[in-house]
């Protein structure tokens, strides 16, 4: 299968006049958005005010209000694991061609008399998807890459669509190509996958779920190749970084050579016959492209994880029968000064902290401070990202969000989902079985 590219020059063209196309026909229902600064610019943004912040965690707490036609779904698919309800293109066509069939008078006995639109019947109204019923599901990179192992562990039995990029996968879900993209976001050894904070921020996507899966890298190669005349080893920066010590001890004479994701590193020296080349990668890739297993579980500690989120157009109803977790997103005018009253909104309501990140404010990077007498000093501005143990559906957390707006010029909700409880069982540490 080939990955969904944006290189293709008709297919990119496409996408993006799509997209601007969408964007110009007004902002998402369903965007968790305030903004305070007039400086700070993102066309979609919505909520200008504390009210409509309010007015959306109204609408969150509304879980017992029965369903209007503008928030519920359209499409239902079985067996995923964030019961994301979207409305549907087909929903959609039947929304704007109500009044828009047109009359084709050859085929009428009464030619002169225009037909009536025929009444809306129950079954125009029931989940009709597109596509049949399994959910389809992008992600970066080729089959056998890490990320395909989570999108099937997120949603099982789901279609996965390969993307080679980050990027590409947040377009397939937003032009309908898919339902889900599952992106890893962070790593045990390697840390942040900055990209993907950035490109949240971006786009207009909500996180619907996160999954963490257990990674173990093997080397790669074609079969007969001996470690000792490897003069390369190739994968994802990722895979590289999480394997640097173990690499240095088994190939200290192979260059490092970053490529899009660790699958594609696998395929690449199938295809291209490398001998003198091996792969970090995983044992389906081995499988796949048929190289052999030069070293397996070569990551520096036996425990490493990466997590991913599970991305939609839709916010799932945040609840509170089971543990969830709220990712946001928040910067301020007067830069860092603030994080310390921003973070305490959370200790003094007990939650929990479990991720902070901070990104480089794209729109405003720096900010001069002036001293008459020593000059300019200029301060680096942030995004910073905040991932919070309590549900969107908990007062404690819409009072918290509330105390934080009332210190930060910009803040997001990029998603209220159920933390991934999947007991965890670290292996024994040692060294890898080589
Ligand atoms: O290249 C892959 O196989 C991926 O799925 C990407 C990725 C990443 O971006 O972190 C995912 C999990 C591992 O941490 C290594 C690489």
């Amino acid at each position: 299968m080939h990955a969904l590219s944006r290189s293709t020059p008709t297919g990119n063209l496409r996408l993006s006049s799509f997209v601007r196309m969408r964007r110009s026909s007004g902002p998402s229902r369903a965007v968790w958005c305030v903004y305070r600064s007039e400086s700070v610019h993102f066309p979609n943004g919505i909520g200008t005010s504390r009210a409509d912040w309010q007015s959306s965690c109204a609408v969150l707490n509304a879980s017992s209000k029965p369903p209007s036609h503008q928030d519920q779904p359209a499409e239902v698919h079985g067996g995923g694991a964030d019961h994301v309800d979207a409305v549907n293109v087909h929903q959609a066509a039947i929304d704007l061609n109500l009044n828009l069939v047109p009359i084709d008078s050859s085929k009428s006995s009464s030619p002169a008399v225009p037909q009536p639109p025929k009444p809306l019947t129950i079954t125009d109204l029931s989940p009709a998807p597109m596509h049949g019923s399994q959910l389809r599901v992008a992600y970066q990179g080729v089959p056998g890459a890490y990320s395909e192992a989570a999108a099937g562990k997120a949603y099982p039995n789901c279609e996965a669509i390969p993307c080679d990029q980050f990027e590409v996968a947040f377009q397939a879900v937003e032009l309908w190509i898919a339902d889900r993209a599952v992106l890893p976001v962070e790593n045990s050894l390697g840390g942040s996958i900055h990209r993907n904070y950035d490109l949240l921020l971006r786009h207009r996507l909500h996180i619907v779920g996160e999954v963490q899966l257990p990674v173990h890298h093997c080397l790669l190669a074609l079969p007969g190749t001996r470690m000792e005349y490897l003069s390369r080893v190739t994968s994802h920066p990722q895979a590289l970084s999480q394997c640097e010590h173990t690499l240095t001890k088994l190939c200290p004479q192979a260059a490092r050579e970053a490529v899009d994701d660790t699958a594609g590193a696998a395929e690449y020296i199938a295809v291209n016959n490398l001998r003198d080349t091996a792969a970090i990668a995983s044992a389906k890739a081995a499988e796949l492209y048929g190289l052999q297993v030069l070293a397996d579980g070569i990551q520096d500690d036996s425990s490493n994880v990466t997590r991913f989120v599970m991305l939609a157009r839709e916010p799932i109803i945040p609840r509170t029968d089971r543990p969830f977790k709220t990712s946001i997103v928040f910067a301020h005018e007067r830069g860092t000064s603030v994080l310390f009253k921003v973070l305490s909104a959370f200790a003094f309501r007990n939650i929990s902290l479990t991720k902070i990140e901070s990104r480089p404010h794209r729109n405003r990077p720096i900010r001069l401070v002036d001293d008459a007498y020593e000059g300019t000093a200029k301060h680096f501005e942030y995004m910073f990202y905040v991932d919070f143990e309590a549900s969107l559906a908990e007062v404690r957390a819409q009072n918290a969000l509330a105390e934080v707006q009332e210190f930060t010029s910009f803040l997001r909700v990029l998603g209220s989902y159920p933390m991934d409880m999947t007991p965890w069982s670290p292996p024994p540490r040692g060294e890898p079985e080589i």
